[in-house]
């Protein structure tokens, strides 16, 4: 019934005991109103004046207050709690997002993700302040109005304790049915999520193609599908809320009759009868109160499962601690042997394998191929954002470690990704992303380095102006160059790691950016990855790449005059057999 990841929340020992004491109080607060009210009503009835009966009704509202107060501060503590809550899983989610990294998102998928941090966690705050405290007093007001009915009325508390297990077996034959549909409502909802934001993405694509009407169908048959599966949860979520009404009606009306039988035949005074009549309903109220968001307690719990299962992914690779404490110089050597990783285990074949070489201090290399050769997975292996298979080494400073994810060596390194992201921030922010301190000068430098002054000028708010989603859109080339011009602005960083950083630039640009960025390299460690041989000339050293693996490397100098590998991908480029 309850979650047992509920456990795993903070604090939550003491809430369930908070959650007890209140519930306790409840039923004793619920019993004294039943008592005072049927003491004076007995009295009057009895002939007492109803002025000699005003302490009774006095404390029967005193009991009826006291319980609309409880149910107040109840509301206002959880709520808190759930806030509290809310937010730090909310921040652990996220926080391990973060280190699972781009690969964990893209496999569940970015819709669901969005979903479940921010769908999902109001989810998880609704479960705290609806379904607790209601799961606690189902637990324990029903057994204390019990045991004081037994005090009045033994047949009567006989008959709510029998009625009681029919009931929560009834409950649990539709709960099974329930589980079953609420999973494949969550499942749907996870798949709609996800084509939503797919859709959303690739929209540009679709109205290109001509082909939006028929995506459009495509989320319609999703969303159709989990409207079809939320209707059917609530019919059985309907059916048993009808059930438990129905049998506890039932049991009230049971308890009703015997009490009036043995009124009318004089064997019972009419004040425990009355009280036990006034109790009946409100020994079933905590359970009926639960069945009614039955429904909520099954998304609730599903949310809660789904969300902690992010929280226990394993995050492969161990975070060993790289001594590293100055910035990459020319004493410092990264070698890597046997070095391969894969995007999942059902992926027969290894993205890169196989890869080995060594280098010390400062150079540029360059890591040329087809595509789909493995550039790209190595600079992300490089960059620590794709862990390396179990059978790689790796060192630094001849420190041997499982994957590159190491904080000292991620501080002073740069990355430009084949399609880097701009924030949603002001375009100063945007650039001043690595250095948030940098004057206004240093920015602006940047900026004209990055060949993106032109861009300044027409934007309406110059600096200030938001851009990137729901402000001013770029580009990509654009967007790759303000990456470019981040990584103008932060001088600090030794390491470079650029993926095709000019892919989406004209070769006329490209050709004018290439000479402000050549002295960006020196005296830095860079790892190029390119289509466009012409950068191969200014390269120290050059990784050439084919189907995961390096198939020659060496200089310039060498590759060009040996007939191997360089030389053929060479010649297809020229030969316009590659891409450019
Ligand atoms: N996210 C991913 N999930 C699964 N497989 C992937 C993923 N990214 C790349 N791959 C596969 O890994 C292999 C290497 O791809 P990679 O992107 O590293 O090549 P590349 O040389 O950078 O290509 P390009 O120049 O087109 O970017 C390819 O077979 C590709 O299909």
């Amino acid at each position: 019934m309850i979650d047992k990841n509920v456990f795993r929340f903070n604090k939550i020992r003491p809430v369930f005991i908070g959650l007890a004491g209140l519930a306790v109080l409840q039923a004793l607060l619920i019993i004294g109103q039943a008592y005072f009210l049927s003491k004076a009503i007995s009295s009057v009835w009895g002939g007492a004046t109803v002025a000699s009966q005003l302490p009774q009704v006095a404390l029967f509202f005193v009991c009826f207050m006291m319980r609309q107060v409880g149910h107040f501060i109840k509301d206002k503590w959880l709520d808190g709690y759930a806030y509290e809550q809310s937010k730090e899983i909310r921040q652990q989610l996220l926080k391990k997002v973060f280190s699972l990294g781009p690969n964990f998102v893209q496999k569940e998928g970015t819709g669901n993700m969005v979903t479940m941090a921010i769908e999902g966690i109001s989810q998880l705050e609704n479960y705290i302040t609806i379904i607790l405290p209601k799961i606690t007093n189902m637990m324990i007001v029903p057994w204390l109005i019990a045991a004081f009915v037994f005090t009045q009325d033994v047949r009567s508390g006989v008959v709510l304790i029998l009625v009681f297990p029919i009931i929560i077996l009834f409950m649990i034959i539709l709960g099974y049915a329930a589980r079953a549909k609420a999973d494949k409502q969550y499942e749907g909802f996870q798949i709609l999520s996800n084509h939503f934001i797919d859709s959303l993405r690739g929209l540009e694509t679709l109205n290109l193609l001509g082909l939006s009407k028929r995506y459009g169908k495509n989320v319609y048959n999703v969303s159709e599908n989990y409207r079809k599966a939320t209707m059917s949860t609530l019919r059985i979520a309907i059916l048993s809320t009808f059930a438990l009404d129905f049998f506890t009606t039932l049991s009230v009306a049971i308890i009703a009759l015997f009490l009036g039988l043995n009124l009318i035949n004089g064997l019972m005074p009419l004040f425990p009868a009355l009280t036990v009549l006034i109790l009946a309903p409100d020994f079933f109220l905590p359970i009926r109160d639960f069945a009614n968001d039955y429904h909520a307690t099954l998304n609730g719990g599903n949310t809660l499962k789904s969300i902690f299962a992010v929280l226990d992914a394993k995050e492969s690779g161990v975070q060993e601690d790289l001594s590293l404490t100055h910035q990459w110089d020319v004493t410092d050597n990264l070698s890597v042997q046997n070095l391969g990783a894969s995007y999942g285990e059902a992926i027969d074949l290894d993205a890169i394998r196989n890869l080995d070489f060594n280098w010390q201090g400062y150079g540029k290399i360059g890591v040329v191929g087809r595509s789909g050769s493995g550039k790209s997975t190595l600079i992300k292996v490089l960059g620590g954002f794709l862990n390396p298979t179990p059978e790689s080494h790796i060192e630094i400073n001849h420190q041997e470690l499982s994957t590159l994810k190491q904080r000292e060596w991620q501080q002073q390194m740069f990355y430009i990704p084949q399609d880097p992201y701009v924030f949603h921030a002001s375009f100063k922010e945007n650039v001043a992303f690595y250095v948030p301190d940098a004057s206004e000068e240093a920015i602006l430098s940047a900026i004209a380095q990055a060949g993106l002054t032109d861009l300044l000028t027409e934007l309406p708010e110059g600096l200030a102006t938001i851009i990137g989603e729901g402000g001013q859109t770029l580009s990509g080339g654009q967007m790759q160059r303000v990456a470019l011009a981040r990584a103008f602005l932060d001088h600090s960083r030794k390491v470079l790691l650029f993926d095709e950083p000019t892919a989406h630039l004209d070769i006329e640009t490209e050709a004018e950016l290439k000479e402000t960025m050549l002295p960006l390299f020196e005296e830095k460690l860079v790892i190029f990855a390119t289509h466009r041989l012409h950068w191969m000339k200014e390269m120290d050293y050059i990784l050439v790449m084919d189907e995961g693996q390096i198939v020659e490397q060496g200089t310039y100098q060498e590759l060009t005059t040996r007939n191997g590998d360089y030389h053929r991908f060479a010649s297809d480029v020229v030969g316009g057999q590659v891409d450019e």
